[in-house]
């Protein structure tokens, strides 16, 4: 199977509550869903597991209306739980191997890459996507370690032929250089949570990606 057919998401947004300014998570879900996202991660940092649980299950009632995947972020009890579509695991989490032992039901383990030697390892090879994490600094997450950039991604495109998902102060204008340095899917956070009307700048972003 193809890189394409494996992974066909140009568009993946990273939702998390904190960063929806005051608007119903839910909400910014559905309309980014109608702008053009392909699929969803939650990502609550902060939540307890209860609260984590319940907003899961809300955005899997609108995830599967739209028949697009959820990705949980971090936390494997909670994918299963909520019967997600995969998850997305950082160098700090519980690693994929041990997600593919523990949930043989899981379609995408998505996994961010930090390091050139990343690329080498049993854990990346088990991954159905990496996500290379930051391509550019972000005030979003600042507990990053390497700011690929372009140069990177083109580094790491020779290195691996897994869908490369990249992150990290991405926009519309931006958007292209790094699809064009090989990145395969883009994945944000602020440039729809953030934006004044997220259905507009998926819209737009999406538009910018078909171009
Ligand atoms: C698509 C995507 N790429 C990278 C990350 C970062 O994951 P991680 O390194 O585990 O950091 P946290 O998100 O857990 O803070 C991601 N979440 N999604
Ligand atoms: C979750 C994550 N992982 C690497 S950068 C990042 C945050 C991206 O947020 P933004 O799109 O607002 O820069
Ligand atoms: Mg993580």
């Amino acid at each position: 199977m193809n890189k394409q057919s494996r992974f066909p998401y140009k568009l993946y947004l990273v939702l998390s509550e904190a960063d929806c300014k005051g608007r119903h998570f839910l909400k910014v879900a559905e309309e980014s869903i109608i702008g053009g996202v392909d699929l969803i991660q939650l990502r609550e940092k902060n939540d307890d597991l209860e609260t984590f649980i319940r907003k899961a299950l809300q955005l899997k009632e609108i995830t599967d209306n739209y028949e697009i995947p959820l990705i949980i972020n971090d936390n494997l009890e909670i994918a299963k739980k909520v019967n997600a579509t995969g998850i997305h695991v950082g160098t700090h989490d519980i690693p994929p191997v041990a997600i593919r032992e523990l949930w043989c039901n899981a379609a995408y383990v998505g996994y961010s890459i930090e390091h050139l030697e990343q690329l080498d390892t049993e854990e990346t090879a088990v991954s159905d996507y990496l996500g290379i994490s930051p391509v550019f600094k972000t005030p979003t997450k600042t507990d990053t370690i390497t700011e690929w950039g372009l140069d990177g991604i083109r580094t790491i495109r020779k290195l691996t032929d897994k869908p490369l998902v990249a992150i990290g102060n991405l926009d519309v204008h931006n958007i292209k250089s790094v699809i064009d340095a090989g990145a395969d899917c883009i994945a944000v956070v602020s440039a729809i949570c953030g934006a004044p009307n997220p259905q507009k700048a998926a819209y737009q972003l999406k538009n910018e990606l078909l171009k």
